[in-house]
């Protein structure tokens, strides 16, 4: 059983945290004992990708629930190989991650990746980044509707925003959503960094946060992040209170 898969599908928000490589035997603890919900392993920012390394450094997160991603450069990411070498490496963590996450644009490995995912219960998060801006509605409802077609439990869409309206074409896509696909929704950038925060409210399932420093444009530092989702969710609050034996007060 996925307990992830159960979470995402409920109402209450959940927090990330992305990681490199360094220093996580530190970082894994800190992160459990401060109430990090998913660890995002960004494997194409790590070191060294060989099957030994890769998963020495999942088992150090695994009393959280862990997300594997292993970004393409023309997303953003850091991931240099060929994309036999990325399926190989989906392949060798899906069974000991929760999720992993795959570009909707990496066509080329992407029904390997879903399939694979849905193979051993694990929650295909297909993704879609744009860091230069938001497009139109009909683009963004596309990249929904592809994602879903494809086979993706998650759909998340990352976007730099330039204005009101970008934000506002964002939160549009999460209150309109219907049924399909759970969906995590990000606007980047310093306009957009009021989403890590109120888009959970819209139905926006996960927000990404750092320790140490930033992933995005526009991320918030985890603790920054934790302290306003439970000061704005009670449901957040309460379960990180059960959880970590913390006081009532946020
Ligand atoms: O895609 C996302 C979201 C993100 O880009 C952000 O904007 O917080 C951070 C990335 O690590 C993650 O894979």
């Amino acid at each position: 059983m996925n307990t992830l898969r159960d979470r995402l599908g409920s109402e209450t928000p959940l927090i990330a945290v992305s990681f490199r490589d360094s220093d996580n035997e530190r970082l894994s603890k800190e992160a459990m004992g401060a109430g990090v919900d998913v660890a995002e392993l960004r494997i194409d920012k790590f070191s060294r990708a060989d099957t030994g390394h890769v998963l020495a450094q999942v088992k150090l997160f695994r009393e959280l629930a862990t997300l594997a991603t292993i970004r393409s450069r023309e997303e953003g990411g850091h991931w240099d190989g060929a994309e036999e070498e990325r399926l190989e490496l989906f392949r060798t963590v899906a069974p000991v991650v929760d999720a992993v996450d795959i570009e909707l644009s990496s066509r080329g490995i992407l029904p390997e990746v879903i399939a694979t995912a849905r193979e051993n219960d694990t929650v295909a998060v297909v993704s879609y980044h744009n860091f230069e801006a938001t497009p139109g509605r009909q683009e963004l409802e596309a990249v929904v509707r592809d994602a879903a077609r494809a086979g993706a439990d998650v759909v998340k869409i990352s976007t730099m925003v330039a204005s009101g309206a970008d934000l506002r074409r964002l939160a549009s896509l999460l209150v309109a959503r219907e049924d399909g696909p759970e969906l995590i929704v990000i606007a980047m950038g310093a306009l957009g960094a009021v989403s890590r925060v109120f888009f959970p409210a819209l139905g926006s399932r996960l927000t990404y946060s750092f320790i140490g420093s930033s992933f995005a444009p526009g991320q918030l530092d985890f603790h920054e992040t934790f302290h306003l989702l439970r000061q704005f969710y009670p449901d957040f609050n309460q379960r990180k209170i059960n959880e970590l034996s913390l006081f009532e007060a946020v």
